[in-house]
Protein backbone atom coordinates (compact mmCIF):
# COMPACT_ATOMS: atom_id res chain seq x y z
CA UNK A 1 0.00 0.00 0.00
CA UNK A 2 1.78 3.45 -0.95
CA UNK A 3 0.82 6.00 1.91
CA UNK A 4 0.21 9.55 0.87
CA UNK A 5 1.99 11.72 2.66
CA UNK A 6 1.36 15.27 3.18
CA UNK A 7 3.49 17.80 2.11
CA UNK A 8 4.54 20.35 4.33
CA UNK A 9 6.88 23.47 3.89
CA UNK A 10 9.65 23.94 6.70
CA UNK A 11 10.99 27.10 4.82
CA UNK A 12 10.07 30.09 6.32
CA UNK A 13 7.53 31.98 7.19
CA UNK A 14 6.38 35.72 6.85
CA UNK A 15 4.33 36.97 9.24
CA UNK A 16 1.17 37.51 6.66
CA UNK A 17 1.48 33.97 5.56
CA UNK A 18 1.68 32.60 9.45
CA UNK A 19 -1.43 34.55 9.61
CA UNK A 20 -3.11 33.22 6.52
CA UNK A 21 -2.12 29.51 7.04
CA UNK A 22 -3.42 30.23 10.28
CA UNK A 23 -6.94 30.73 9.36
CA UNK A 24 -6.73 34.66 9.16
CA UNK A 25 -6.14 34.73 12.84
CA UNK A 26 -2.72 33.29 14.70
CA UNK A 27 -2.48 32.51 18.43
CA UNK A 28 0.23 33.99 20.35
CA UNK A 29 1.37 33.01 23.99
CA UNK A 30 0.48 33.91 27.29
CA UNK A 31 2.27 35.93 30.30
CA UNK A 32 5.87 34.37 30.05
CA UNK A 33 6.88 35.87 33.76
CA UNK A 34 3.43 34.68 34.78
CA UNK A 35 4.67 30.91 33.65
CA UNK A 36 8.07 30.99 35.15
CA UNK A 37 6.73 32.50 38.45
CA UNK A 38 4.18 29.14 38.72
CA UNK A 39 6.90 27.22 38.41
CA UNK A 40 8.42 28.91 41.31
CA UNK A 41 11.07 31.77 39.96
CA UNK A 42 11.95 34.49 42.05
CA UNK A 43 11.35 37.62 39.94
CA UNK A 44 11.32 40.35 42.70
CA UNK A 45 13.74 41.95 40.98
CA UNK A 46 14.49 44.73 39.23
CA UNK A 47 15.16 42.72 35.88
CA UNK A 48 12.20 40.69 36.71
CA UNK A 49 11.84 37.61 34.18
CA UNK A 50 14.88 38.52 33.16
CA UNK A 51 16.46 37.40 36.04
CA UNK A 52 15.80 34.12 34.85
CA UNK A 53 18.36 34.03 31.89
CA UNK A 54 20.82 34.08 34.46
CA UNK A 55 19.70 31.64 37.04
CA UNK A 56 17.05 29.45 35.05
CA UNK A 57 17.80 28.85 31.40
CA UNK A 58 16.27 25.55 31.51
CA UNK A 59 13.17 27.08 32.89
CA UNK A 60 12.74 29.14 30.05
CA UNK A 61 12.44 26.63 27.66
CA UNK A 62 9.95 24.55 29.91
CA UNK A 63 7.71 27.44 29.55
CA UNK A 64 8.53 27.88 25.88
CA UNK A 65 7.43 24.83 25.49
CA UNK A 66 4.26 24.47 27.38
CA UNK A 67 3.07 27.35 25.37
CA UNK A 68 3.65 25.97 21.78
CA UNK A 69 2.24 22.70 23.38
CA UNK A 70 -0.91 24.84 24.46
CA UNK A 71 -1.13 25.65 20.55
CA UNK A 72 0.70 29.31 20.21
CA UNK A 73 1.91 29.77 16.82
CA UNK A 74 4.06 32.41 18.11
CA UNK A 75 6.22 32.68 20.88
CA UNK A 76 7.85 35.56 22.78
CA UNK A 77 11.32 35.28 24.27
CA UNK A 78 12.50 36.63 27.41
CA UNK A 79 13.87 39.95 26.80
CA UNK A 80 10.83 42.05 28.55
CA UNK A 81 12.91 43.26 30.56
CA UNK A 82 16.60 42.44 29.80
CA UNK A 83 18.58 45.66 28.90
CA UNK A 84 22.04 46.10 29.03
CA UNK A 85 22.17 48.80 31.68
CA UNK A 86 19.81 46.41 33.92
CA UNK A 87 22.73 43.79 33.13
CA UNK A 88 25.43 46.20 34.41
CA UNK A 89 23.89 47.32 36.93
CA UNK A 90 23.79 43.64 38.58
CA UNK A 91 27.78 43.46 37.90
CA UNK A 92 27.85 42.02 34.38
CA UNK A 93 30.13 43.31 31.61
CA UNK A 94 28.61 44.47 28.68
CA UNK A 95 29.83 41.08 27.04
CA UNK A 96 27.95 39.08 29.16
CA UNK A 97 25.01 41.37 29.06
CA UNK A 98 25.09 40.83 25.36
CA UNK A 99 25.07 36.95 25.62
CA UNK A 100 22.59 36.66 28.01
CA UNK A 101 20.06 39.23 25.01
CA UNK A 102 21.15 36.52 22.51
CA UNK A 103 20.28 33.53 24.61
CA UNK A 104 16.83 34.65 24.90
CA UNK A 105 16.12 34.24 21.16
CA UNK A 106 18.71 31.07 21.42
CA UNK A 107 16.37 29.52 23.78
CA UNK A 108 13.21 30.28 22.34
CA UNK A 109 14.71 29.14 18.83
CA UNK A 110 15.55 25.96 20.44
CA UNK A 111 12.34 25.50 22.09
CA UNK A 112 10.70 26.17 18.95
CA UNK A 113 12.91 23.67 16.81
CA UNK A 114 12.22 20.82 19.20
CA UNK A 115 8.98 21.50 19.54
CA UNK A 116 8.75 21.27 15.80
CA UNK A 117 10.79 18.36 14.78
CA UNK A 118 8.17 15.97 16.78
CA UNK A 119 5.05 18.35 15.70
CA UNK A 120 5.91 17.74 11.73
CA UNK A 121 5.85 14.57 12.19
CA UNK A 122 2.47 14.29 13.56
CA UNK A 123 -0.69 13.13 11.39
CA UNK A 124 -2.56 15.92 12.60
CA UNK A 125 0.28 18.89 11.94
CA UNK A 126 -1.38 21.84 10.03
CA UNK A 127 1.94 22.97 8.51
CA UNK A 128 2.19 26.21 10.76
CA UNK A 129 5.85 26.13 11.86
CA UNK A 130 5.59 28.47 15.12
CA UNK A 131 7.45 31.95 15.21
CA UNK A 132 10.06 33.64 17.54
CA UNK A 133 9.30 37.22 18.50
CA UNK A 134 12.00 38.94 20.03
CA UNK A 135 10.34 40.80 23.22
CA UNK A 136 11.47 44.62 23.52
CA UNK A 137 9.92 45.77 26.53
CA UNK A 138 9.50 49.35 26.76
CA UNK A 139 11.95 52.11 28.30
CA UNK A 140 9.13 52.00 31.43
CA UNK A 141 9.86 47.80 32.00
CA UNK A 142 13.51 48.77 32.30
CA UNK A 143 12.89 51.99 34.89
CA UNK A 144 10.80 48.82 36.97
CA UNK A 145 8.65 51.90 38.12
CA UNK A 146 5.42 51.18 36.76
CA UNK A 147 6.11 53.47 34.21
CA UNK A 148 4.75 51.68 31.13
CA UNK A 149 1.40 51.79 32.60
CA UNK A 150 1.35 55.73 33.07
CA UNK A 151 4.14 56.91 30.18
CA UNK A 152 5.32 59.34 32.26
CA UNK A 153 8.99 59.30 32.18
CA UNK A 154 10.23 62.67 33.24
CA UNK A 155 11.11 65.91 31.61
CA UNK A 156 14.52 64.64 30.74
CA UNK A 157 13.41 61.77 28.21
CA UNK A 158 13.86 62.68 25.05
CA UNK A 159 13.81 60.86 21.67
CA UNK A 160 17.46 60.35 21.78
CA UNK A 161 17.75 58.74 25.37
CA UNK A 162 15.03 56.56 24.10
CA UNK A 163 16.71 55.84 21.18
CA UNK A 164 20.37 55.10 23.08
CA UNK A 165 18.53 52.89 25.33
CA UNK A 166 17.22 50.68 22.70
CA UNK A 167 19.53 50.69 20.19
CA UNK A 168 22.46 48.24 20.89
CA UNK A 169 19.74 46.07 22.59
CA UNK A 170 17.60 46.31 19.32
CA UNK A 171 21.06 45.08 17.04
CA UNK A 172 21.98 42.48 19.45
CA UNK A 173 18.76 40.86 19.23
CA UNK A 174 18.43 41.47 15.68
CA UNK A 175 21.91 40.02 15.00
CA UNK A 176 20.70 36.66 17.15
CA UNK A 177 17.88 35.83 13.85
CA UNK A 178 14.60 36.08 15.36
CA UNK A 179 11.64 35.71 13.47
CA UNK A 180 9.52 38.59 14.73
CA UNK A 181 10.10 41.72 16.71
CA UNK A 182 8.03 42.71 19.58
CA UNK A 183 7.84 46.05 21.29
CA UNK A 184 5.65 45.56 23.99
CA UNK A 185 4.04 47.99 26.37
CA UNK A 186 4.75 50.94 24.58
CA UNK A 187 2.83 53.80 26.68
CA UNK A 188 3.46 57.14 24.69
CA UNK A 189 3.82 58.46 21.16
CA UNK A 190 7.60 59.61 22.08
CA UNK A 191 8.88 55.90 22.56
CA UNK A 192 6.76 54.74 19.21
CA UNK A 193 8.36 57.31 17.30
CA UNK A 194 12.02 56.22 18.91
CA UNK A 195 11.22 52.80 17.62
CA UNK A 196 10.01 53.48 14.45
CA UNK A 197 12.80 55.89 13.71
CA UNK A 198 15.88 53.08 14.91
CA UNK A 199 14.22 50.51 12.76
CA UNK A 200 14.88 52.56 9.88
CA UNK A 201 18.05 53.61 10.93
CA UNK A 202 19.26 50.21 12.01
CA UNK A 203 18.12 49.14 8.80
CA UNK A 204 16.02 46.29 10.61
CA UNK A 205 14.40 43.98 8.10
CA UNK A 206 12.80 41.67 10.58
CA UNK A 207 8.94 42.61 10.31
CA UNK A 208 7.82 44.13 13.80
CA UNK A 209 4.83 44.68 15.82
CA UNK A 210 4.43 47.62 18.33
CA UNK A 211 1.77 47.39 21.37
CA UNK A 212 1.05 50.05 23.84
CA UNK A 213 -0.80 49.52 27.18
CA UNK A 214 -3.86 51.34 28.22
CA UNK A 215 -5.55 52.40 31.18
CA UNK A 216 -8.98 53.89 30.39
CA UNK A 217 -9.26 51.83 27.54
CA UNK A 218 -9.03 54.90 24.78
CA UNK A 219 -5.73 56.47 25.11
CA UNK A 220 -2.53 55.09 25.50
CA UNK A 221 -1.42 55.49 29.25
CA UNK A 222 0.52 59.00 28.43
CA UNK A 223 -3.11 60.38 27.55
CA UNK A 224 -1.62 61.08 24.02
CA UNK A 225 -4.91 59.41 21.64
CA UNK A 226 -4.26 56.49 19.70
CA UNK A 227 -4.81 57.90 16.79
CA UNK A 228 -1.48 60.13 17.51
CA UNK A 229 0.12 57.55 18.36
CA UNK A 230 -0.74 55.58 14.91
CA UNK A 231 0.32 58.47 12.65
CA UNK A 232 3.67 57.79 13.86
CA UNK A 233 3.24 54.07 12.86
CA UNK A 234 1.54 54.08 10.08
CA UNK A 235 4.69 55.96 8.36
CA UNK A 236 6.92 52.66 8.66
CA UNK A 237 6.94 49.98 6.66
CA UNK A 238 9.08 48.02 9.18
CA UNK A 239 5.90 47.57 11.43
CA UNK A 240 3.58 45.04 10.28
CA UNK A 241 1.35 45.02 12.98
CA UNK A 242 0.15 47.39 15.76
CA UNK A 243 -1.99 46.98 18.91
CA UNK A 244 -2.56 46.32 22.53
CA UNK A 245 -0.55 44.30 25.31
CA UNK A 246 -0.64 43.75 28.87
CA UNK A 247 -4.19 46.19 29.10
CA UNK A 248 -7.51 44.89 30.97
CA UNK A 249 -9.36 42.63 28.51
CA UNK A 250 -12.43 44.28 28.64
CA UNK A 251 -11.09 47.26 27.13
CA UNK A 252 -9.90 45.20 23.85
CA UNK A 253 -12.63 45.02 21.92
CA UNK A 254 -13.51 48.88 21.80
CA UNK A 255 -9.88 49.23 20.87
CA UNK A 256 -10.01 46.56 18.14
CA UNK A 257 -12.77 48.56 16.19
CA UNK A 258 -10.60 52.40 17.33
CA UNK A 259 -7.57 51.01 15.40
CA UNK A 260 -9.68 49.63 12.57
CA UNK A 261 -10.51 52.99 12.15
CA UNK A 262 -6.63 54.39 12.16
CA UNK A 263 -4.53 51.95 10.62
CA UNK A 264 -4.21 49.31 8.04
CA UNK A 265 -1.69 47.28 9.40
CA UNK A 266 -2.41 43.77 10.68
CA UNK A 267 -3.98 44.46 14.37
CA UNK A 268 -2.63 42.78 17.53
CA UNK A 269 -4.25 41.98 20.99
CA UNK A 270 -2.78 40.31 24.01
CA UNK A 271 -4.40 41.20 27.13
CA UNK A 272 -3.90 40.45 30.97
CA UNK A 273 -6.03 38.80 32.85
CA UNK A 274 -7.05 42.35 34.18
CA UNK A 275 -5.54 42.34 37.18
CA UNK A 276 -3.80 45.39 37.95
CA UNK A 277 -0.29 46.48 38.21
CA UNK A 278 1.08 48.00 41.20
CA UNK A 279 4.39 49.15 40.47
CA UNK A 280 5.50 50.47 43.84
CA UNK A 281 4.35 47.38 45.50
CA UNK A 282 5.44 45.47 42.99
CA UNK A 283 2.11 43.35 42.98
CA UNK A 284 -0.84 42.17 40.80
CA UNK A 285 -4.04 43.70 42.29
CA UNK A 286 -7.21 42.04 41.85
CA UNK A 287 -9.67 43.52 40.02
CA UNK A 288 -12.26 42.78 37.35
CA UNK A 289 -10.51 39.57 35.56
CA UNK A 290 -11.45 36.94 32.69
CA UNK A 291 -10.86 33.70 33.31
CA UNK A 292 -9.66 31.10 31.03
CA UNK A 293 -13.85 30.63 29.78
CA UNK A 294 -14.18 34.46 29.42
CA UNK A 295 -11.22 34.53 27.08
CA UNK A 296 -12.63 31.53 24.78
CA UNK A 297 -15.90 33.13 24.23
CA UNK A 298 -14.09 36.23 23.83
CA UNK A 299 -11.01 35.27 20.90
CA UNK A 300 -13.64 34.81 18.33
CA UNK A 301 -15.17 38.18 19.00
CA UNK A 302 -11.88 39.95 18.53
CA UNK A 303 -11.25 37.72 15.33
CA UNK A 304 -14.40 38.80 13.88
CA UNK A 305 -13.77 42.36 14.77
CA UNK A 306 -10.16 42.24 12.49
CA UNK A 307 -7.30 41.10 15.33
CA UNK A 308 -5.03 38.80 13.47
CA UNK A 309 -2.63 38.08 16.30
CA UNK A 310 -4.52 36.67 19.35
CA UNK A 311 -3.17 36.01 22.85
CA UNK A 312 -2.17 36.50 26.57
CA UNK A 313 -0.27 38.54 28.55
CA UNK A 314 0.73 38.68 32.30
CA UNK A 315 -1.39 36.51 34.69
CA UNK A 316 -2.77 34.76 31.91
CA UNK A 317 -1.14 31.08 31.25
CA UNK A 318 -1.04 28.02 29.17
CA UNK A 319 -4.34 27.06 29.80
CA UNK A 320 -5.59 30.45 28.64
CA UNK A 321 -3.66 29.95 25.35
CA UNK A 322 -5.01 26.60 24.98
CA UNK A 323 -8.91 28.30 25.40
CA UNK A 324 -7.76 31.02 22.88
CA UNK A 325 -6.34 28.27 20.48
CA UNK A 326 -9.57 25.76 20.69
CA UNK A 327 -11.84 28.18 19.54
CA UNK A 328 -9.45 30.04 17.13
CA UNK A 329 -8.38 26.97 15.39
CA UNK A 330 -11.90 25.00 15.55
CA UNK A 331 -13.35 27.87 13.76
CA UNK A 332 -10.99 27.67 11.68
CA UNK A 333 -11.64 23.40 10.51
CA UNK A 334 -15.45 24.93 10.60
CA UNK A 335 -14.55 27.41 7.41
CA UNK A 336 -12.17 24.85 6.05
C1 LIG B 1 4.66 44.13 32.80
S1 LIG B 1 5.10 44.70 34.41
C2 LIG B 1 4.28 43.66 35.47
C3 LIG B 1 6.79 44.14 34.48
C4 LIG B 1 7.50 44.43 35.74
C5 LIG B 1 7.81 45.87 35.95
N1 LIG B 1 8.50 46.47 34.83
C6 LIG B 1 8.70 46.01 37.18
O1 LIG B 1 9.86 45.70 37.14
O2 LIG B 1 8.20 46.43 38.19
N1 LIG C 1 6.43 39.28 27.25
C1 LIG C 1 6.32 39.75 28.62
C2 LIG C 1 5.38 40.88 28.66
C3 LIG C 1 5.16 41.46 29.94
S1 LIG C 1 4.07 42.82 29.95
C4 LIG C 1 5.88 38.59 29.49
O1 LIG C 1 4.97 37.90 29.09
O2 LIG C 1 6.39 38.38 30.56
ZN1 LIG D 1 2.09 41.80 30.61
Amino acid sequence: MVLQKKTISFVNTSLEELVEKAGGCAVLDGGFATQLEKHGAAINDPLWSAVCLIKEPELIKRVHMEYLEAGADIIVSSSYQATLPGFQSRGLSLEEGESLLKKSVKLAVESRDKFWEAEKRNPGCNGNRPLVAASIGSYGAYLADGSEYSGYYGPDVNIGKLKDFHRRRLQVLVEAGPDLLAFETIPNKLEAQACVELLEEENVNIPSWICFTSVDGENAPSGESFQECLDVINKSNKVKAVGINCAPPHFIESLICKFKGLTGKLIVVYPNSGEIWDGKAKKWLPSTCFDDHTFELTASRWRDLGASLIGGCCRTTPSTVEAISRVLKNRKQLLA
